[in-house]
């Protein structure tokens, strides 16, 4: 079967984008550091431990594997962390991408479909951002993936490196057949928080800051299901082998909600109460975020069906009740 090489296929995203390219026939090579992913999470093909820096390591898969193509998930992506240590952030997401695409031109591997982020676009209020809107990152994180992009770009220039850039919304909810989902630690995303605090794992939500310029006074995101996004990865790496070529494209549904919005969504599917204290904004937070997604549903079909906030929350209660990866993470 083909091979694709997937970068942090240990992760949250990265282990249901192998669940769903195996689905489609491939076999999902993961190439993994378990810094914040979990080997329990490899499931659907084999697992080669390495991190992105290690050159040699890189050469040594590639050349075991063969893939066709590489789907390119590794990377850290804490906000708030990346304004902290924002040294670890050009390291281990700028430098090692630098590390993956000159072990990948070298092994004859020019195809990768890349994870980006929403938070590249920074603060732009009042607006619905599309592939063209200006790219302003307020945070460490946001300039790090801005400057993969950047790299991609000229690496295809200079070598022929063929790449689809996808820039996720608020990726939330879990495989519907919990056999994989979201589990960080520590976590810092709303949706697990949220059911965290409903079960007693934690005393309860900080919602960070109720004073923005928002109908609540809370931030607005745009939610897309994590299998909604991992389709679009199928459909991205039929395009690069169809030859038609680099492109970018926003991955979300184009609908916001708020924070206290999604904390209702989660009171209604669970029929349990979110317990919850307003706190002070976060800093790197921007106030609304909404993705234009038409240039993905026009060009490569993609069509989000499980992305409604019931949806999301019913298949991450599910993932949640499973009680997740344990919690001895392997720092790698
Ligand atoms: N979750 C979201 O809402 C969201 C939104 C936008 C973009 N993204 C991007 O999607 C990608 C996946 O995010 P996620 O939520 O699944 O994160 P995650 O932390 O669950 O997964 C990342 C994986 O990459 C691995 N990794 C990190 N650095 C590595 C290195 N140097 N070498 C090898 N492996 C390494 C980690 O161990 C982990 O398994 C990231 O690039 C992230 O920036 C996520
Ligand atoms: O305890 C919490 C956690 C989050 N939030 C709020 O919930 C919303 C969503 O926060 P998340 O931390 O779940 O996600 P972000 O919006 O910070 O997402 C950012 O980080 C992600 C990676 O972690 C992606 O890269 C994404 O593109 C980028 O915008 C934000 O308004 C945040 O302020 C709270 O109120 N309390």
């Amino acid at each position: 079967m083909t091979k694709v090489l997937v970068t942090g296929g240990a992760g949250y995203i990265g282990s249901h984008a192998c669940k769903a390219l195996k689905a489609a026939g491939f076999t999902p090579v993961t190439y993994d550091n378990l810094s914040t992913g979990w080997e329990a999470a490899v499931k659907f093909g084999p697992f080669e431990k390495g991190d992105l820096l290690d050159r040699a390591r890189l050469d040594e898969v590639f050349a075991r594997h063969d893939p066709i193509a590489v789907v390119h998930f590794a990377a850290l992506s804490q906000v708030g962390e990346s304004m902290a240590l924002p040294g670890k952030y050009w390291r281990n997401n700028v430098a090692g991408s630098q590390t993956l695409f000159e072990a990948m031109l070298d092994a004859g591997c020019r195809q990768i479909v890349f994870s980006s982020t929403c938070a590249t676009y920074g603060e732009q209020d009042n607006v619905v951002l599309h592939e063209q809107s200006p790219q302003m990152p307020i945070n460490a994180y946001g300039r790090s993936k801005r400057a993969i992009e950047d790299m991609l770009m000229d690496f295809g220039a200079s070598d022929g490196l063929q790449s689809v850039i996808f820039r996720y919304f608020n990726v939330a909810g879990a495989d519907p057949e919990a056999e994989v989902g979201e589990f960080h630690r520590p976590e810092t995303h709303l949706v697990p928080l949220i059911l965290e605090a409903i079960d007693g794992q934690r005393n309860a939500l900080t919602v960070f800051g109720s004073d923005y310029d928002t109908p609540d006074g809370t931030c607005i995101r745009d939610y897309v299901h994590v299998m909604d996004l991992v389709e679009a990865h199928i459909l991205g790496l039929t395009w690069l082998a169809e030859g038609k070529g680099s492109a970018v494209f926003n991955l979300g549904t184009g609908s916001g909600f708020s924070v206290r919005e999604v904390m209702q969504a989660a009171e209604q599917v669970t029929g349990r109460t979110v317990p919850f204290v307003d706190g002070p904004r976060r800093a790197g937070d921007c106030t609304k975020l909404v993705s234009g997604s038409e240039r993905a549903t026009r060009d490569l079909h993609w069509r989000p069906e499980r992305s409604t906030l019931a949806q999301m929350i019913a298949d991450a209660w599910r993932w949640h009740q499973t009680g997740g990866y344990g919690d001895n993470p392997d720092d790698g």
